[in-house]
């Protein structure tokens, strides 16, 4: 791969990489034709991170479809695709591997001999997503700071709907000096308004249907912030979080935060907002968000 990124590079060609866990949809194709725009030469990956699945989560059930992803990316006509078998393997079942308490906490093969570097964001990793996944944060950091010294692109491009892992992946390429500028693109929906997602895949028609009460009471929340009716964030978190419950959602996390910072705020209407959602529909976790300028 780095053989291939570096002949493109010695011919001053501009490289794009769009990182994915594959089973690709428009939200991902979205990205891959931003790329198009950006650079010359766009590089896709697929890698289904074991890193960032806790042992008890969905790593196994995720869906996979190599055959029709390469298909639809032959047709985007994307430059490369790049399938790593395996990017990391950890080296013990010790602190290495494990979070603070020691505990193991990837879905990674432990191998002797094999890999013990992580890269945390120490403050950003910690609300949101990763109260719920501690382990989470420090394996897409890691993957991706290999992926970046293996392709070396110019740009990496990521969907807004994992809020908070691009702004992870920002300060990770500024405080490490990666040369790559790490740019955000909108989320795409479904004409319904749920949020597009390989893990929707999983849903069952009736939890699809319940799961637009994220969206919804979302678009409710932006709505009620820019009409002034309500811009406390206790109350907009109050009524987001009732509405997905009432629908028969598993609440994880209502977020109201400062969209750069993730401190959380008590006045929405007073910085860049983002109010943010994780909830599971049966056994699926969604995650969507909306941003308040
Ligand atoms: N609806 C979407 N709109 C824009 N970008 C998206 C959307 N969904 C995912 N992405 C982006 O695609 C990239 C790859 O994400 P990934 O392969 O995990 O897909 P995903 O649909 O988010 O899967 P999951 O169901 O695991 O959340 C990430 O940068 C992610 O933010
Ligand atoms: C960025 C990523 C490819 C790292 O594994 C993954 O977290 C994803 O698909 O969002
Ligand atoms: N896009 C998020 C990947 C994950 O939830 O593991």
């Amino acid at each position: 791969m780095r053989t291939y990124s570096r002949q493109q590079r010695k011919s001053d060609k501009k490289i794009a990489l769009v990182p994915t866990m594959g089973y690709l949809h428009e939200g991902h194709l979205s990205l891959i034709k931003s790329a198009r725009d950006m650079a010359s030469i766009v590089i896709v990956s697929i890698y289904i991170n074991p890193t960032q699945f806790a042992q008890h989560e969905d790593f196994d059930v995720y869906p996979r479809d190599e055959e029709g992803d390469m298909h639809k990316l032959t047709t985007l006509g994307v430059d490369a695709v790049f399938i790593p078998a395996k990017l990391y393997a950890s080296a013990g079942t010790s602190a290495a591997s494990g979070d603070d308490a020691g505990n193991v906490v990837g879905a990674v093969e432990h191998q002797k001999g094999a890999h013990e570097t992580f890269i945390q964001v120490e403050q950003l990793q910690k609300p949101l997503c990763g109260k719920s996944r501690p382990h989470f944060f420090r394996g897409v950091a890691t993957v991706v700071a290999k992926l970046f010294n293996i392709i070396e692109p110019d740009i990496a491009i990521f969907g807004r709907k994992d809020y908070q892992q691009l702004l992870i992946l920002q300060r990770m390429a500024r405080d490490l000096d990666f040369a790559v500028e790490v740019v955000g693109m909108p989320i795409m929906r479904e004409e319904d308004g749920l949020a597009m997602s390989s893990r929707n895949a999983l849903l069952t028609s009736e939890d699809r249907r319940k799961a637009l009460s994220i969206s919804q009471s979302l678009q409710w929340a932006c709505r009620a912030v820019e009409e002034r009716a309500t811009v406390d964030a206790e109350e907009l978190h109050d009524a987001v979080a009732t509405r997905v419950s009432e629908a028969g959602g598993r609440v994880d996390y209502v977020e109201v935060v400062d969209a750069s910072t993730l401190e959380a705020v008590e006045d929405a209407s007073k910085q860049r907002t983002l109010i943010a959602v994780a909830a599971f529909f049966g056994s699926v976790r969604l995650i969507d968000n909306i941003e308040i300028t």
